[in-house]
């Protein structure tokens, strides 16, 4: 299947081209071909087992292509390690791996500025002649709403606080193109607001693009500028979201014509 970038601020940053994984005789992700622009939010959804996942695998290198490519401010990167991608602007939120444990909240932020910053590789002892840098990991610290935790260490925080850590390590290293998927699931409902008031300010920069996947609804309503709905690992809609939510072929593929009444959706 074939798309076009959906009208953005900038340009495309991400893309692929035709790209196909096959695991054994279940191709899932099939023939997908999507640009993604600065300055745009994109939600990938679709139902269980779609290809979402292994999408974004494929995006950020934990997947290899069967074929197809993948490209990075036009650089083709389909062969690089997920190592080379990070380093070139990818950045991923997995399911807290990316949290030093032992380390305080602190400490695991000041090593995302750091590694960002490239001072080298003598970790911790480096801070005490980085003024700058220690300033500005207090500041994603204080936007993850962690300043009261600073001193706890990340195994020690609660699940809801250790996902804000994780999108403020991201946001320190920051990346041209961000990726989370399902940012806000196991978290408390008090908690979710601010997780997507960190995404909302990733998308405030302007520049990022941030491609999320996400299940909730809610949560795509509130901050998606596009839709890219994944079905048997193929792109079957794609567009503005009130435009995809009100297609049939969403409708039927991904919502259901049950869960699409409940949500609305005409
Ligand atoms: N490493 C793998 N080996 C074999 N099959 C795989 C592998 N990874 C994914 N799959 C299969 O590929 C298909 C797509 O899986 P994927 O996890 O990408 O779906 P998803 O849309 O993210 O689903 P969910 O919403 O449940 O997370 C599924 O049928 C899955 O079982």
């Amino acid at each position: 299947m074939h798309t076009e970038a959906a009208p953005g601020t900038g340009h495309s940053v991400i893309e692929t081209v035709g790209l196909s994984v096959r695991f054994g005789g279940h191709l899932a992700v099939s023939d997908v071909t999507c640009a993604f622009n600065a300055g745009t939010l994109t939600a990938i959804v679709g139902p269980n087992g779609a290809g979402k996942t292994t999408y974004f695998n494929l995006i950020s290198g934990q997947v290899r292509a069967t074929s197809g490519t993948v490209h990075l401010h036009r650089e083709d990167i389909t062969r690089m390690t997920v190592a080379q991608r990070t380093k070139r602007g990818i950045g991923r939120a997995f399911q807290l791996t990316n949290l030093f444990p032992r380390l305080s909240a602190r400490e695991n932020i000041r090593l995302a500025v750091q590694a960002r910053a490239r001072t080298g590789d003598d970790f911790l002892a480096l801070w005490s002649s980085h003024v700058e840098l220690i300033d500005k990991a207090e500041h994603f610290l204080e936007i993850a709403g962690l300043g009261h935790h600073a001193a706890t260490p990340a195994s020690a925080l609660s699940h809801g606080d250790q996902r804000k850590l994780e999108v403020a390590l991201l946001m320190a290293m920051e990346p041209d193109v961000y990726m989370f998927d399902e940012p806000t699931a196991g978290m408390s409902v008090d908690e979710v607001p601010i997780i997507l008031d960190l995404i909302r300010r990733v998308k405030a920069q302007g520049d990022k693009t941030v491609l999320l996947v996400e299940h909730k609804m809610d949560v795509i309503r509130s901050l998606a500028d596009r839709i890219v709905v994944l079905h048997n690992g193929c792109v079957v809609s794609d567009g503005e979201p009130a435009e995809v939510m009100a297609s049939d072929v969403v409708r039927e593929a991904y919502l259901g014509r049950a869960a699409a009444a409940r949500e609305g959706v005409r």
